[in-house]
């Protein structure tokens, strides 16, 4: 049987989760413009691992336990500032942090479905504090405890910088986690559900989707976008400096996806996001090249831009370093991990597909001393 090259197409489980039907994408049939315009990221975290919207008591009472579950052990602390912290990327202290996060949650290895719920939200509530830590501790400054007053996404902002942000910065960051929360069976949301479908245990099942997230080719693709806008450095220079890159067969990142082919419905919020926010800090340049690079990229190549693309410089303007793009992918898709990786364990199943095998056939062992 022919192989399936990147399982293109390839229908690999049923899913309550979210959908992308049409070039329209909803979590739990919930449109992602609604969901955008409306939402708090609580709202859809709860959204996604309950599958309903919560009223004002169930919000309250989630946002609280969120808060109350973000301090992270002081071991893992320690263990961040152990690290040459001129070469290690914050996605790679992530994943070993994630990990290690597992050492010291005694229900790690508790496979009930109530245990589980319980480390989906001490995972949620930790990761933005492993971020903003690590982040905090290659500056030299000392990790920043969450406030229990701010909400999920004003609370990563405030832990990160050390003070609290503008209202305009937590609106954008807040839309921002909501649009990246989940994405139907994306190659993280997989790996997360071919990890636990062994029965392995949530850390695990978040430390490989966190590998998987890191790549270029998918969540890591926004740290690249902004290292290429900053190299092509103005917006004269963006046509021709694609076209180089096309020339040379190099990939425009933030560009294509493998399931949208008339546009990603996430990125014309980022694009907004985008103009607004690089214009109130005076970064419009950026805006100004991404327009002119998603235009040329999608008349020439047929391609749209995808989330990465935008979100680039939207969190450029929120003043986040550029290697922490991911990460904050990765706060937000932690929500949809563990949405899939519940729902993997509630109706299990070994994933274990065939390999077509191409390789040579019939050998004869030679004995080593006659090769
Ligand atoms: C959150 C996310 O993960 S969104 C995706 C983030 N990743 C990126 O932005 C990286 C850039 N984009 C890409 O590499 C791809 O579009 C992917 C990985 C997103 C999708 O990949 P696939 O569906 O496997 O498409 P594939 O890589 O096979 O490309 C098909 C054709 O389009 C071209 N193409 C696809 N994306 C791009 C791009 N960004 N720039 C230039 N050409 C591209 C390929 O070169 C290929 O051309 P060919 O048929 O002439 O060889
Ligand atoms: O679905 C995909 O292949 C990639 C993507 O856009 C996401 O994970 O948000």
């Amino acid at each position: 049987m022919a192989s399936t090259k990147g399982l293109e197409g390839i229908t690999a489980t049923e899913s309550t989760i979210s959908s992308i039907i049409d070039d329209k994408l909803t979590y739990v049939g919930y449109d992602i413009d609604d969901l955008a315009n409306n939402s708090s990221f609580e709202e859809v975290v709860y959204l996604l691992w309950n599958q309903k919207l919560p009223t004002l008591d169930e919000l309250n009472q989630f946002k609280s336990e969120l808060i109350s579950n973000m301090d992270i052990p002081k071991e893992v602390v320690d263990h961040l500032k152990s690290y040459d912290l001129s070469t290690v990327h914050p996605m790679a202290a992530l994943r070993t942090a994630v990990s290690m996060l597992g050492l010291f949650d005694s229900e790690s290895d508790v496979m009930e479905e109530e245990a589980n719920k319980r480390k989906a939200l001490r995972l949620q509530a930790k990761i933005p504090t492993v971020v903003t830590a690590f982040a905090r501790i290659r500056k030299g400054q000392e990790p920043v405890g969450p406030k229990k007053e701010l909400s999920f996404a004003a609370n990563f902002l405030y832990m990160m910088n050390g003070k609290n942000p503008e209202d305009i910065e937590v609106e954008a960051f807040n839309k921002a986690l909501v649009l990246h929360a989940d994405h139907e069976l994306n190659a993280s949301t997989f790996t997360a559900r071919v990890c636990v479908a062994t029965l392995s245990d949530v850390y695990s099942g978040v430390t490989a989707a966190i590998g998987a997230l890191k790549g270029p080719l998918h969540g890591g693709a926004n740290e690249r976008v902004m290292e290429m806008l900053t190299e092509i450095g103005s917006v004269e220079q963006a046509i021709p400096a694609i076209e180089k890159r096309l020339e040379n067969k190099e990939k425009i990142m933030g560009m294509g996806h493998r399931v949208y082919r008339n546009g990603d419905p996430r990125a014309k919020h980022l694009r907004e996001m985008s103009r607004e926010l690089t214009e109130l800090t005076g970064h419009s340049k950026y805006y100004d090249m991404s327009i002119k690079i998603e235009d040329y990229i999608k008349e020439n190549k047929g391609l749209p831009a995808n989330v990465d693309f935008y979100s680039a410089s939207v969190y450029h303007s929120l003043g986040i370093d550029h290697d922490v793009f991911t990460p904050i992918f990765a706060v937000s898709r932690v929500s949809g991990w563990l949405a899939h990786i519940l729902e993997q364990y509630g109706d299990n199943r070994l994933i274990r597909p065939r390999a077509e095998y191409v390789g040579p056939k019939g050998q004869t062992y030679k004995p080593i001393e006659e090769r």
